[in-house]
């Protein structure tokens, strides 16, 4: 369990400034979802919280050490699932186990593969199979498997349900939420990038709109603890209608207002 504290962030990849003074604390253990349009620069911020690019101004801090490079402390998983793709699904989990746990045997990696296969209900049987032979929902769970086996205290995770139907979608979203909260001592902090808003009011304890051009942030709301929302309650309990019409005007506002400036 891990705080982050992002103190003043500003970044460009080259003049153009992408995020401008974004600051925020998350406290270890909350989920955080990172709403915004498109091209706002919430990959962007999430690849500066994995210590792929360097801010230009201010820094992140994760328990008060800034983040200076990539690190096992901070996993990844993407809409693209990130599978390598010569490699059967166990493969690719057993390569980061090996990476994390350096004195592990490798039948004592395989288990650990099949036991992670497992815990996203998929069956033993495609420890065998390559990602081309997998669906779009089966290659995202065995990311998660992958990101869950090396037990980062942070995950980051990239839109990643936006290409999956609505039912898989649903599915997975259940799945992280139970993953998540089954560590009741060393929850993970996790960051999570949607367009969706329904998304967010479901997973998040933390929700974040970021803005654009240069992307800040316009809005954040935390539950505080006191989340009782559920896919059964989202659409009716007064609290999620108001604060999913908060967002969504929010958002379309951002829309209208990057319109009128293009015109
Ligand atoms: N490697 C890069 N080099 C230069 N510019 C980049 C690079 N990656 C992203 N950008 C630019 O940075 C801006 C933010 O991109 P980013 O992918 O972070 O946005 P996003 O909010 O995640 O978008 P989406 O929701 O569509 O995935 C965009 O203008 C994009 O073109």
């Amino acid at each position: 369990m891990l705080n982050v504290s992002v103190k003043n962030l500003s970044f460009s990849y080259d003049k153009e400034l992408i995020l401008a003074d974004i600051s925020m604390e998350v406290k270890a253990g909350a989920f955080v979802c990172l709403l915004g349009q498109s091209g706002c620069g919430k990959s962007t911020f999430l690849r500066l919280l994995a210590g792929l690019e360097k801010p230009r101004m201010g820094e992140i801090l994760v328990d008060n050490e800034p983040v200076l490079k990539a690190g096992l402390q901070r996993g990844m998983v993407f809409q693209d699932y990130g599978l390598f793709p010569w490699m059967s699904a166990g493969e690719n989990i057993m390569i980061a186990l090996k990476q994390k746990f350096k004195n592990m045997s490798t039948h004592e990696r395989k288990l650990e593969a099949i036991r992670r296969i497992k815990d996203v209900e998929l069956l033993e049987s495609i420890f065998d199979k390559r990602p081309k032979e997998l669906s779009g929902g089966m290659k995202q769970r065995c990311a998660i498997a992958r990101a869950f086996s090396i037990d980062p205290p942070i995950l980051l995770m990239d839109e990643p349900f936006g290409s999956l139907d609505a039912v898989t979608r649903a599915k997975l979203q259940e799945l992280v939420v139970n993953l998540w909260k089954k560590e009741t001592k060393n929850r993970k902090t996790i960051f999570f990038v949607t367009h969706d808003v329904d998304e967010a009011l479901l997973l998040a304890t933390d929700i974040f709109v970021l803005g654009q051009s240069p992307s800040k942030i316009i809005y954040n709301y935390s539950f505080n603890g006191d989340k009782k929302l559920d896919r059964k309650t989202i659409y009716d309990n007064p609290q999620a209608v108001q604060l999913r019409n908060e967002l969504i005007k929010i958002i379309h506002n951002e829309i209208q207002m990057k319109t009128n400036n293009k015109m």
